[in-house]
């Protein structure tokens, strides 16, 4: 059976194909073979990166890739290209799972329908950067493939297990309770992941482990025996730490403020926070990208510099949450584009914690591309930590892949 994933991030487009059987348990995570992977990097550029990966045949090329829909376009024109392609054309998949984010009072993992979009499309103003490009690829591909079973896997439900205590907010009750006011979490599916990898690395099932997910959106989980008991997103995705361009925390009495002195409405206001906040905006509109931003900062920019210092300390503030909550962590480990490829982050971030029993080898760090194993992964900590430091890969396609195969069955 083939599987296709579609991962549309708020920077990026990424896909991966699989071919697997209908049988595998969600925590299977080995047992599936990829036949194709694919990414768009900076969407939305004048120059998008496109990288494509089919069995021994690799190419990267710069394109101008408008949005996610002509990403999709090009995902499909990959798979089908007659010379490299794996499949003639997209209907011989099974189903086509996506990584989708916000369901508000759905939770789970649905077979795409009029329910479904419905439920998604109520919450496009809570997640303005990831609803409105998962709702149009849906109906696109629905129009063109009407007998391709599309599955939705939401991103709220990996956060299931987080207890009450860490998940209400201090509002009028009747608010939570008829409007599902609360703290969802996002990032489900590479949070759940990076748990079920990093219990195979530790060799341990009941393993207390830190999931930093850093990239164009950011969270950090606390996992104990795999499941999430305290996530950094909120109601909506641009909560927690700083966003590529959403703001993450804020006082919601900053607003009128706002709005009187500025002359915006209070949906202008909104739309700003999540498109003109998060780190582009701390650096004064220079970048939300932290390559951008470390080359602006090595080049004397204080506000590009300013907005790598935030993000720092927001993430070291929620790793201190984290910590507490678990009463200390066997592992700490940094996935996702920042979290994988940033090296003077990971260094910042794990600077100056060895009373915690923290401490990274930054010559390990530096040079950690050069000693990954198959899976990309490798550790960085000194000899002497007590928790251990690793860069793992995020693969939320392979978690996507196992539960569509599951809700087809069930279907
Ligand atoms: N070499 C690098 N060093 C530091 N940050 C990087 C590097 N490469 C990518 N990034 C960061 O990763 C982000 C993209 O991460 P990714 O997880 O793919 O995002 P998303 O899924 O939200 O679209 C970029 O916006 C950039 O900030
Ligand atoms: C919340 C979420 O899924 O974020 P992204 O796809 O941007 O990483
Ligand atoms: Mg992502």
């Amino acid at each position: 059976m083939l599987v296709l994933v579609a991962n549309l991030g708020s920077t990026s487009f990424k896909y991966r194909l699989f071919e697997m059987t209908d049988d595998g348990a969600i925590d299977d995570i080995q047992n599936v073979r990829c036949l194709a992977r694919g990414a768009v990097e900076r969407i939305g550029d004048a120059q998008s990166k496109c990288t494509v990966a089919i069995g021994d045949w690799s190419d990267e090329k710069s394109l101008a890739v408008p949005d996610h829909g002509v990403a999709v376009q090009a995902c499909l024109d990959q798979l089908t290209d007659p010379q490299h392609g794996v499949i003639r054309e997209a209907t011989e998949v099974a189903a086509i799972g996506f990584k989708a984010v916000h369901g508000g009072r759905l939770s789970g993992v649905f077979v795409v329908d009029d329910a479904l979009l419905d439920a998604m499309a109520e919450m496009n103003a809570a997640a303005p950067a990831h609803n409105p490009p998962y709702i149009a690829a849906m109906n696109t591909l629905r129009t063109r493939f009407p007998d391709l079973p599309l599955v939705a896997a939401l991103e709220t439900d990996f956060h299931r297990t987080i207890p009450a205590a860490r998940r209400e907010y201090a509002i009028p009750r009747s608010w939570a309770d008829q409007f599902h006011v609360r703290k969802w979490g996002f990032h489900g599916a590479s949070h759940r992941y990076i748990a079920y990898r990093s219990a195979e690395i530790l060799g341990r099932q009941d393993a207390r482990v830190i999931s930093c997910h850093l990239g164009g959106s950011s969270s950090i989980t606390a996992i104990r025996s795999r499941e999430s008991v305290l996530t950094t997103m909120g109601m909506t995705p641009q909560t927690g730490l700083p966003q590529n361009n959403r703001v993450g925390d804020f006082d919601p009495f900053a607003l009128p403020l706002i709005l009187q002195r500025t002359g915006l409405s209070l949906d202008q206001a909104l739309q700003t926070l999540a498109s003109e906040g998060g780190l582009l905006g701390l650096s004064g509109g220079h970048s939300g990208d932290v390559r951008d931003l470390e080359e602006a900062s090595d080049n004397g920019d204080a506000q590009a510099q300013l907005a790598l210092d935030v993000f720092v300390e927001e993430i070291r503030r929620h790793l201190g949450g984290a910590l507490v909550a678990l009463g200390g962590a066997d592992a700490i480990v940094f996935t996702g584009g920042i979290g994988e490829n940033g090296v003077q982050i990971r260094d910042r971030v794990c600077a100056g914690l060895a009373d915690l029993g923290i401490v990274a080898d930054s010559a390990s760090n530096a040079s950690i591309k050069q000693r990954v194993n198959d899976l990309g992964e490798a550790s960085f900590h000194a000899g002497n930590s007590r928790t251990q430091l690793w860069v793992i890969p995020t693969n939320e396609e392979v978690i996507v892949a196992r539960q569509t195969a599951a809700a087809l069955k069930h279907s």
